[in-house]
């Protein structure tokens, strides 16, 4: 039986963000909670991916490798506190390069299903933007979870304006984790 996945945005939901890009490692920093509520999903049977948009990188701002020290300083942290994340889709992209992967467009998810044979229906998209929750959608995640966290604030007043609904509000990243591990198990979410 397939399993659950949790596909989450980093900047905003797991890391606190910066209008000026996160930069350097240095510029990286958690936020509270955000490897434990990682760890426990992991300990309930959810697979954790990341799904993030870079621009930083197409915009010339950082190289491939600073946001790969960027991301082993995520992938460190989480993994200390008894969690793993399974594998990370980013797009380097900036918004007029007309890629395919920058979120809200779905690229990066459905490449996620291809890799590793992912049921929409038993997956869940976690962010901070309205890109993130519209990228779900776009997508096919059976739930899309906005938090607080980062732009949350705005990003609810944004899909308010487009009509469109997340399906649940969370303050962050661990009451997120918590309302899923406690009203998912083993039956899909959408029968
Ligand atoms: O939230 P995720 O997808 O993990 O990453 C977002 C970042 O790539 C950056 O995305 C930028 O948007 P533009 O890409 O410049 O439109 C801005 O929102 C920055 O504040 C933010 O750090
Ligand atoms: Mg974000
Ligand atoms: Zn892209």
């Amino acid at each position: 039986m397939t399993q659950y996945t949790v596909f989450l945005d980093r900047d905003g939901v797991i890391n606190h963000d910066s209008d000026a890009y996160i930069k350097h490692p240095d510029e990286f920093h958690f936020i509270a909670k955000s490897p434990d509520a990682i760890a426990l999903l992991n300990a309930k049977g959810f697979q954790v991916i990341l799904i993030t948009n870079q621009s930083a990188v197409g915009r010339g701002i950082i190289s491939v490798r600073t946001l790969d020290a960027i991301l082993k300083k995520m992938t460190r942290g989480v993994e200390q506190a008894g969690g793993r994340i399974k594998d990370i889709f980013f797009c380097p992209h900036g918004p007029n390069q007309g890629c395919d992967c920058r979120k809200p467009k779905p690229g990066m998810i459905l490449q996620a299903v291809a890799c590793h044979g992912i049921d929409l229906k038993k997956a869940f998209m976690i962010g901070d933007s309205a890109k993130d929750i519209e990228c779900g959608k776009n997508a096919g995640c059976a739930i899309n979870i906005l938090v607080k966290t980062g732009n949350g604030e705005r990003a609810l007043a944004a899909l308010t304006e487009k009509g469109i609904v997340p399906d649940f509000l969370a303050g962050d990243l661990y009451e997120a984790a918590l309302w899923i591990t406690a009203n998912f198990s083993s039956q899909n979410i959408v029968s």
